[in-house]
């Protein structure tokens, strides 16, 4: 068995490419980076260190990786005999790895239908690459040679701490949701991941929940001068404000799901103890990373703000988590830069509207505007 997994970087050693190593898949990396290709193809095997309670080392063997950009045939060809392909470049990358995926499944002589899952922190990101893999196919009816799932994947896996190797230090919790019924007629080995019905309660708990309040930390951290997410939640003016924005997410939760109080209080503090993990070297600006990604309409901040706003449910924690993203001006993040740009040369009204896709007659947006207009008067 092989897998063919796009994104050789943490979630994809540290968690996708260990989980399927650890289910019996041979693995080829596909990345677009050629020093971290190189690095792969130079190592025998790699370690995944969970850092905090319990954790335990794993090591990870038969493996390779190809360059893409630079021979995109060979990955074709890797997927037109593969079982798996998993990725995890960001959700933004995903039309760019489509073609590849495409031309794979155009390649296959199998009967047996190819897997596909994207894991990425986004709701149906694997809908998502599915349509754009159908575009790209020259006969739309080759579709039925895969079986798209969407998943949930959960792990904390920082950026490394400087080095040239491929080892990386993860948190020992994971979580790796998949939609079962895509996946009928098919067999996928992955210990550890769990089979669900129906994923959407799933992937918003945790985008609402995970997502949500680490990026609120991020920014209200980074707002408060903080370098570190663990430092961060050790000032009480941050982690009251995230406390605050979580129990708005949970009551959204709550009351689309039906999850009950007593659960969502217990996952809520679960999640505040992995992100206090103070073995974990993690950075307000790597959590903080691509802010108008992470305040477009169905991402973690607008998302639970407008399901809330919709039922007379309060925004008010979450609107300050948005405030504090609007004053991420991290100068080496190019969302955060072409975030500050645009705030400074539209209206208010124009800004809201671009970066959160809400209509201004959502009960919403006047709230944002109001967050906009309060950093704009800072910056002018
Ligand atoms: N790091 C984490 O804790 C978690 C990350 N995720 C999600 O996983 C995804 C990846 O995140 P990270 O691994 O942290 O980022 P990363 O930046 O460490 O890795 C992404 C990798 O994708 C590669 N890449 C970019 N364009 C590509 C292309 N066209 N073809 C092949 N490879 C390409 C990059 O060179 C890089 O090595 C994101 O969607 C993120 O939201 C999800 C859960 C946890
Ligand atoms: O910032 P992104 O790309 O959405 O993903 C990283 C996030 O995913 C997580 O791993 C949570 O699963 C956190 O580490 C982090 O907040």
């Amino acid at each position: 068995m092989h897998a063919v997994h796009f994104g050789a970087g943490n979630i994809g050693r540290g968690f996708v490419g260990l989980l399927l190593h650890q289910g019996g898949y041979d693995l080829v990396f596909s990345d677009v980076a050629g020093p971290l290709v190189d690095a792969v193809n130079a190592a025998e095997r790699y370690t995944v260190r969970e850092a905090g309670p319990g954790g335990v080392d794993h090591e990870v063997t038969g493996f390779r990786a190809i360059n893409s950009a630079e021979d995109p045939d060979a990955v074709i060809d890797a997927i037109a005999t593969a079982d798996i392909v998993t990725t995890a470049v960001g959700v933004t990358v995903l039309r760019f790895v489509a073609p590849l995926i495409a031309a794979g499944i155009e390649r296959r002589s199998s009967e047996t239908p190819l897997v596909v899952m994207a894991c990425e922190n986004a709701i149906r990101a694997t809908d998502q690459l599915r349509d754009e893999v159908a575009s790209a196919l020259g006969d739309p009816a080759l579709l039925g040679r895969a079986r798209f799932a969407n998943t949930a994947v959960d792990r904390i896996v920082p950026a490394p701490q400087g080095g040239t190797g491929i080892d990386v230090t993860v948190e020992p919790y994971f979580e790796w949701a998949i939609e079962s019924t895509p996946l009928a007629d098919v067999s996928v080995h992955i210990p550890g991941a769990h089979f669900v019905d129906d994923l959407g309660p799933y992937i918003e708990r945790k985008l609402f929940t995970v997502n949500t309040g680490h990026a609120a930390t991020a920014y209200l951290g980074a707002q408060r001068g903080h370098e570190r997410i663990a430092e961060a939640l050790g000032d009480l003016s941050v982690s009251t404000a995230v406390e605050a924005t979580l129990r708005e997410t949970s009551a959204v939760l709550r009351a689309v799901h039906g999850f009950s109080d007593a659960e969502l209080a217990e996952y809520r503090a679960t999640i505040l103890d992995r992100f206090r993990n103070p073995e974990l070297p993690d950075t307000v600006h790597r959590v903080g990373r691509q802010p108008m990604r992470k305040l477009s309409r169905n991402d973690r901040f607008i998302g639970p703000a407008a399901m809330a706003a919709e039922r007379g449910l309060s925004t008010d924690a979450l609107i300050g988590a948005v405030r504090a993203a609007l004053d991420f001006a991290d100068t080496d993040d190019e969302q955060a830069v072409e975030l500050q740009a645009l705030l400074g040369a539209e209206s208010a009204e124009v800004v809201t509207s671009r970066l959160t896709g809400l209509d201004n007659a959502h009960p919403l947006f006047a709230a944002v505007r109001e967050a906009v207009a309060q950093r704009q008067s800072v910056l002018r």
